[in-house]
């Protein structure tokens, strides 16, 4: 029996669509796994009623098929599923790492970061893994299609989940098929910012790398609430704020000392809309960790 834990992630953080993502501390999902003739899932915890048992609609079950290691999978949700944080990727990261643990096939974290993105695209229809590799690998990370970078940085987050449920798989479908030159420019231009303010532990940079005029003002439309929720944030001292992975959750970035008031000013912005909401507090974090 192994047992491994995954955090929940941030994927895009504005400028990087589909590239970017960060580890939280916590939320987390616990993957336990026993050898089985047959994968079987069960699963508990936050949102788990929305969750299929199915093998091949659960992320954890396409995960195992992949690695052709069958197994009793049981998921004790921490991170709520359709919420922007990684819900699903946090179940498939795991999975994978405890999976390669039990049957001891020596893939690397690399490698299972490839292994977890199947899962992904069972439920989104892309085997984008921008959180799953946060989620294996913890820090910053950087997805391309041919590798994936990871970075350790040490930059104060806030995670706003309103009460509103949004799937990745239908948020996808809002985001524009093509760009002009100019939004290319200046997407380039803070994709970079971002990336050295996390090279330089850089809170300042790090929220002007996160503006995005491509695909966050399509995704700010699905959520209520989302533009007083932002300015609430900015007031508070966040240096920046956006659309966490496909929503509705919404990351700040802080400077050390504020991530408290940009949390109590954005659950106070979504309770003004009548949407009750939770904030999750973090530094950037680790990746998958057996127990
Ligand atoms: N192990 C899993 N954990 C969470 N969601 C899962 C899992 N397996 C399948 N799903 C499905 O994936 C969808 C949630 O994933 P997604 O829309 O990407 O949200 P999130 O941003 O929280 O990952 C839901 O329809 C859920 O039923
Ligand atoms: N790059 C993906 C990230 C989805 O993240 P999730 O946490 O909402 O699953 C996208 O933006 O579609």
């Amino acid at each position: 029996m192994v047992t491994v834990r995954a955090p929940a992630t941030s994927a895009n953080l504005g400028s990087g669509f589909d590239v970017f993502g960060v580890a939280f501390d916590r939320p987390a999902d616990v993957v336990t796994v026993e050898r089985a003739r047959e994968t079987s899932i069960e699963v508990t915890g936050v949102g788990s009623e929305y969750i299929p048992n199915d093998p091949e609609k659960n992320t954890a079950g396409v995960v195992a098929s992949a690695l052709d290691a069958p197994a009793s999978i049981s998921i004790d949700k921490g991170v709520r599923p359709s919420s922007g944080l990684g819900s699903s990727a946090a179940s498939a990261a795991a999975t994978a790492v405890a999976l390669n643990e039990l049957y001891g096939r020596n893939l690397s974290d690399h490698e299972l970061v490839q292994v977890a993105a199947e899962g992904e695209a069972a439920v989104s229809g892309t085997a984008h893994a921008d959180n799953v590799a946060p989620a294996i690998l913890g820090g910053f990370t950087v997805v391309r299609e041919d590798g994936v970078e990871s970075v350790d940085a040490s930059i104060p987050l806030v995670a706003v989940l309103p009460d509103i449920v949004i799937s990745t798989r239908d948020a996808r479908h809002v985001v524009p098929e093509s760009i002009t030159i100019e939004d290319m420019v200046r997407t380039v231009g803070s994709a970079a910012t971002l990336t050295a303010g996390m090279y330089r532990d850089d809170p300042d940079l790090v929220g002007r790398g996160m503006e995005d005029d491509v695909v966050t003002p399509a995704r700010a439309d699905l959520i209520q609430g989302y533009d007083r929720a932002v300015e609430a944030a900015r007031e508070a001292g966040a240096t920046g704020a956006t659309v966490s992975g496909a929503g509705p959750a919404i990351l700040a970035v802080t400077h050390s000392g504020d991530q408290r008031d940009v949390a109590a000013a954005m659950l106070d912005a979504f309770e003004a809309d009548g949407i009750d909401s939770r904030a999750f507090t973090s530094t950037i974090g680790s990746g998958a960790t057996i127990f």
